[in-house]
Order: C-alpha cells, then sequence, then structure tokens
C-alpha cells in the first residue's frame, strides 16, 4: 500500500513525467559545450533540422562546476537532462563526482585548437577508465568547430585521440559547429536512438 501510495505521489509530483536520459556534456575549456548546448536548445524550440544553419550568435561565459538544462525533441523517445560541466583545469578534478547514474557521455573537442588535442585526449581516456571496463555507456564525440578553417576532420582526430584505445565503451564521432548549428541535431539524435535501445 505504501509502496502504490508513494509510487502514485511521485507520478503526481514529478517534474519529469517524461522518460528522460541523464549525459553529461564533458570536454576541456572553451571546447564549446555550453554553446551546443544552447544551440540544441535553440534548434529544439524553433523545430529546426539537421541542416540548419544559424547566423544568431550565443553568448557564454566559462562554466563554473555545472549547469543543467532539460531539452525534449520533437518525435524522440526521450527528453536529455543535460549536465553541461565545467572544463577548466581545477574543475576536470570533479568530473569524476558526475559519472553515476548517466546513460550518454558528450565529449566535445574544440578541433581548431591542435595544441591542447592530447591533453583532450588524456582527459577522454580517463574518462572511460573511470566509466569502467564493463562499462556500456555510450561516449559521443562532438568534433567541434568545424566552421573555422584548418580545424581538424574526423579521420584525423580519430588517430590523434587514439580512440581505438577505448574498448569498453561504444563510440562514435560528429563533426558539427555548435556556431552554426551543423551535425547538432544529428549528434543529438542518434544519442537518443542508442540511449533507447539500451534500456
Ligand atoms: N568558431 C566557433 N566557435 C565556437 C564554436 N562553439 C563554441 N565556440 C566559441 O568557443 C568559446 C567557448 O565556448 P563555450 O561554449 O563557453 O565553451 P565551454 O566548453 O562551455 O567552456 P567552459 O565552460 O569554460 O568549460 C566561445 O567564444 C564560443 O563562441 C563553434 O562551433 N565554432
Ligand atoms: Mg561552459
Amino acid at each position: 500500500m505504501g509502496v502504490v501510495l508513494s509510487s502514485k505521489i511521485r507520478h503526481i509530483c514529478s517534474p519529469y513525467d517524461e522518460p528522460s536520459a541523464r549525459i553529461i556534456i564533458i570536454g576541456l575549456n572553451s571546447a564549446g559545450k555550453t554553446t551546443l548546448v544552447q544551440r540544441f536548445k535553440n534548434l529544439v524550440d524553433l523545430q529546426l533540422n539537421i541542416h540548419a544553419s544559424f547566423i544568431e550568435h550565443i553568448k557564454t561565459e566559462p562554466t563554473f562546476v555545472y549547469q543543467i538544462e532539460t531539452v525534449h525533441p520533437r518525435l524522440a523517445p526521450l527528453a536529455f537532462n543535460i549536465w553541461d560541466l565545467g572544463g577548466q583545469e581545477k574543475t576536470r578534478e570533479l568530473w569524476r563526482f558526475y559519472l553515476t547514474g548517466i546513460q550518454g557521455v558528450v565529449f566535445v573537442i574544440d578541433c581548431h585548437d591542435e595544441q591542447r588535442i592530447q591533453l583532450a585526449r588524456n582527459e577522454l581516456l580517463d574518462l572511460s577508465k573511470k566509466l569502467g571496463r564493463s562499462s556500456t555507456i555510450p561516449i559521443v564525440i562532438a568534433a567541434n568547430k568545424q566552421d573555422l578553417s584548418h580545424s581538424l576532420r574526423k579521420e584525423e582526430l580519430i588517430k590523434k585521440l587514439s580512440l581505438t584505445k577505448i574498448q569498453s565503451n561504444e563510440w562514435k564521432i560528429f563533426e558539427m559547429s555548435a556556431h552554426t548549428g551543423g551535425g547538432v541535431m544529428e549528434m543529438f539524435s542518434y544519442l537518443s536512438e542508442i540511449i533507447h535501445n539500451h534500456q
């Protein structure tokens, strides 16, 4: 009786009646994580699709620890409960505290910042270790800032990030620009589908 009652109360009171997936967005500072989340929200609000092209500028400040957004794309089976974590050096030490209960990871790379690719690689491999050998949590790599000339492309990035070393987690790379919106919906559609299939 108590259990039935409490689950009913939870159902009535829950602000998230819709099924949702908890994901984290991580990567070095200035990789474009917050811009990406805001662009995704923006595309969903305006009901624009994969090939929408943006000129509107999104202004961000460096994220202090984390910020949370809930986004439910139309027709998607799940809403995303997105934890956008700060990427500054001190904040990166805190990432490990946000891994419990997640169903997916978006690791954002600034493809125009070749000097810090090795640092991003080390953080990514470290994350995969922390998720554990038997983890099936999907890792999606957002190869961001493709709007800038000389940005690293997908194939080069796979080599430079040593992605083939990640054997436990399923991973996939998407080229994108959080500025223009190119590639953003495609990546989140994939993530929604893969998380839904895992459930
Ligand atoms: N050209 C270009 N610039 C981008 C893109 N995405 C983000 N930026 C810029 O990169 C800078 C950092 O963006 P943020 O979204 O704040 O980066 P972040 O990863 O959230 O950084 P932290 O919160 O400090 O970890 C800003 O000046 C953005 O306008 C992109 O796709 N293309
Ligand atoms: Mg940020």
